[in-house]
């Protein structure tokens, strides 16, 4: 497959900008997921590179060549969307021959490439069986399939897991990122869930407002946001903000905070415990404090009661500093 490469992409619905001069690139074999709330401009992101709407400006190349003139079909693009598209009443074999029809291929050329790829993607059992009749998995490799048979440049995932059931879900992020890695597929993957973005993606694109805040790999996404945007958007519960005293905020990970202190030099804030949540794996403490709310992850075994007193400590050298004008990453309060 090919790489995607996207410069000063504008686009505006009625007067209303939806992308505003969006930079993106995906390299050949690499996932990156595109992470943004509802409305942040993805699924029109996808259509333009699909050719399925016309950009008011800036370019769109696939594999080193513009396509922003080129027909949908000529771009070579395959599109999931969610439930993955497929055409219920037709056979699995003939959803995967489906995007072959009308080329110039013969009926034996056809059968050939078909059995190609079901037997590459473990499908050649399930050819006279229904898309209602494979699993959900099975559902996952037919759409890629569906993207090999006609020699795909890119594959566009527009939350095809968005309806599997969550217990699924992690069976089948995982089946992807195989066949992902299997098969070097260039996948550009939308979704707004922020787990998903983060098991899945070799970068991260985060979107708000039709502008890419910022794309890294996950674990620098995470560690280094970029902005206040990513620290808050990125992170369960979300990074806390206090006010810093030098225009600035203080962002903490609730994960970075502890009742118990480490250091002289730590952060040290006062509150009382609001509420406390059991996740399971770890509770959420939420404090009432002079700076605002303040969420801390602590273990199950300490005992924590509602109205006490405590004070939650933050190594300096975890800490992340915000502009309060416009919320761009300052460098950390110790250098
Ligand atoms: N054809 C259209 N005409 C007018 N407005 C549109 C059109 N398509 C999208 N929009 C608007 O553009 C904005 C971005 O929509 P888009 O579907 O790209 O967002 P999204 O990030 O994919 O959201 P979601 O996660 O809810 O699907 C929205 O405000 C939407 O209403």
């Amino acid at each position: 497959m090919a790489g995607l490469a996207i410069r000063k992409l504008c686009k505006s619905f009625a007067g209303r900008i939806v992308l505003d001069h969006l930079e993106l690139s995906v390299d050949p074999g690499q996932l990156v997921v595109l992470l943004g709330a509802s409305g942040s401009g993805k699924t029109t992101l996808l259509r333009l590179i699909a050719g399925l709407e016309t950009p008011d400006a800036g370019e769109i190349a696939i594999g080193g060549r513009e396509v922003g003139r080129l027909s949908p079909r000529q771009r070579n693009v395959s599109m999931v969307f969610q439930d993955f598209a497929l055409y219920p009443h037709m056979s699995v074999g003939d959803n995967i021959a489906f995007p072959l029809r009308g080329r110039k291929f013969s009926r034996a050329q056809v059968a050939s490439k078909v059995a190609d790829v079901a037997e590459k993607l473990g499908l050649e059992a399930l050819l006279d069986r229904r898309p209602d009749q494979i699993s959900g998995g099975q559902q996952q490799r037919l759409a890629v399939a569906r993207a090999l048979v006609r020699d795909s440049q890119l594959l566009l995932m527009d939350e095809p897991l968005s309806n599997v059931d969550v217990r699924r879900r992690d069976a089948m992020r995982y089946e992807l990122r195989s066949l992902q890695k299997e098969f070097a597929l260039t996948v550009l993957y939308v979704t707004h869930d922020q787990t998903e973005a983060m098991l899945l993606g070799d970068q991260i694109a985060v979107i708000d407002r039709g502008v890419i805040q910022q794309m890294a790999p996950p674990d620098v996404i995470y560690d280094q946001p970029a902005n206040r945007f990513v620290a808050q958007f990125i992170g369960s519960p979300p990074m806390n903000f206090i006010p810093d005293g030098r225009a600035g905020l203080l962002g903490i990970r609730p994960e970075d905070l502890s009742f118990r202190s480490a250091g002289e030099d730590d952060l040290k804030i006062d509150g009382v415990v609001d509420a406390v949540q059991c996740l399971g794996s770890h509770n959420v403490v939420h404090l009432r404090t002079d700076e605002g709310p303040v969420a801390v992850i602590v273990d199950r075994q300490q005992r924590v009661e509602l109205g006490e007193q405590l004070t939650a400590c933050a190594a300096r050298c975890r800490l992340h500093r915000f502009a309060t004008s416009d919320g761009a990453r300052l460098a950390s309060p110790l250098i």
